[in-house]
């Protein structure tokens, strides 16, 4: 079978309707739709499903100089009208200006075939991210943490979890980043933690194949949900196995893929590798210990040149790679990870949101003059996984070197 993904300018994405009044009842949102029908020949082209591996965009359009437009996966009007009688999506905060992105500039190293959403680091400016309703959360015993508390006798609250996600779709809101909404599911107990699902690169969306076979599923909502929102998809992982928590956007360029075996093998480490190799990115892998489920309860970026990360688990030839690449590690401990302390989202501008269960980390984090935004997410937390997994950044500023 053919798809066709279709091209838009950039100048078309500017003009699509805000953010808010698309999240909100998504009732002008088939105008946009209309728009990203709109082919111009040439910059058309087919990937065939189903090839194994993960569906590369065409050579034609890699290297592109940021004129040419975004990549979108032609959504089908019946998800729309689906999405506009979606009622989860409007109970958020949302930010009711649209700030417009800087669009790929002449300078950028790598020009975005990807446009208006755009990731290229872990620490660019947040300005848009995707979070999954919690309506279905519960304590599922797949990792060490979420076993521990299981034998603790801990149980998953609707309540307080809603609370909670609540709380941290404020703050996030606060801080000026834009919230999208998957809704809820029921028979998916981690949809929450949207960050495995997919993974927002400078081509687009990629959806990405849980290791954990309760969670595959996961990955249709996502992507729907985000294709809802008008977010170009780049293509799928379909061979091995990849969950987003453990890969890591060091800088544009540099990605870290995690690889335990369990949620990330090699060959799903493989196939998304290559995605990034073919753009010329270095692709970082590192063995993980399992047991701490992903990379980045144990390894998160705060800035372009600073990280925490658990050196006394982190494999040494990784840690030594990074601090060759300039990034300084802040040494967190065990427990510290356990307690998904190292688990924190750079919103950028030194600021980050942390669950505050590592009072010693968010101090010295403090002290080299971050804000640290503390939420608690204890709800979460006790499932194995905290503020990075909940977040899935859509759309951050190019990360941009020369900062300190
Ligand atoms: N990126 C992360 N660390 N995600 C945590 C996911 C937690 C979830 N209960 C699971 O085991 O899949």
């Amino acid at each position: 079978m053919l798809i066709t993904p279709i091209v838009t300018s950039p100048a078309r994405v500017r003009r699509f309707p805000p953010l808010s009044a698309l999240i909100v009842g998504l009732r002008s949102s088939r105008p946009q739709i209309i728009r990203q029908r709109e082919q111009r020949d040439g910059d058309t082209f087919h990937a065939s499903q189903g090839s194994g591996g993960i569906h590369p965009l065409p050579p034609s359009i890699l290297n592109h100089q940021g004129s040419a437009g975004t990549v979108c996966r032609a959504a089908t009007f019946s998800e729309f009208a689906a999405a506009s009688r979606s009622r989860s999506v409007s109970r958020y905060p949302l930010a009711s200006r649209m700030r417009h992105a800087t669009l790929p500039s002449a300078g950028r190293l790598f020009p975005a075939p990807g446009g208006y959403y755009y990731v290229d680091s872990e620490w660019g400016t947040l300005k848009e991210v995707l979070l999954a309703s919690p309506e279905h959360l519960s304590l599922v015993p797949c990792n060490a943490v979420s076993i521990e508390a299981v034998r603790r006798g801990l149980a998953s609250c609707s309540t307080r979890s809603a609370e909670q996600h609540r709380a941290m779709a404020a703050a996030l809101t606060k801080a000026g980043v834009d919230v999208h909404l998957a809704p809820a599911m029921p028979g998916m107990p981690d949809l929450a933690f949207t960050r495995d699902t997919s993974l927002m690169t400078p081509w687009g969306l990629v959806g990405l194949r849980p290791g954990a076979l309760h969670r595959r599923s996961e990955v249709d909502v996502v992507l729907r949900a985000a294709a809802r929102s008008g977010v170009p998809t780049a293509g799928r992982v379909e061979s091995g196995q990849v969950e987003g928590g453990d890969i890591c956007l060091l800088r544009p360029g540099v990605v870290v893929i995690g690889v335990s075996g369990v949620r990330t093998d090699a060959a799903g480490a493989e196939a998304l590798g290559a995605m990034f190799k073919i753009r010329g990115w270095t692709v970082i892998t590192t063995e993980i210990d399992a047991r701490l489920l992903h990379l980045d309860t144990h390894f998160c970026m705060l800035d372009q040149n600073l990280a925490l990360g658990c050196t006394e688990r982190l494999d040494p030839a990784f840690l030594a790679e990074v601090a060759g690449l300039g990034v300084k590690v802040i040494p967190v401990h065990l427990d510290e990870v356990s307690a998904l302390g190292c688990n924190v989202l750079a919103l950028g501008q030194r600021r980050i949101i942390s669950p505050g269960t590592a009072p010693r980390i968010d101090e010295a984090v403090r002290r080299l003059g971050f804000e640290v935004i503390t939420v608690a997410l204890d709800e979460f937390t006790r499932c194995g996984g905290g503020v990075h997994c909940l977040t899935m950044p859509l759309r951050r500023e190019a990360g941009s070197f020369g900062r300190t």
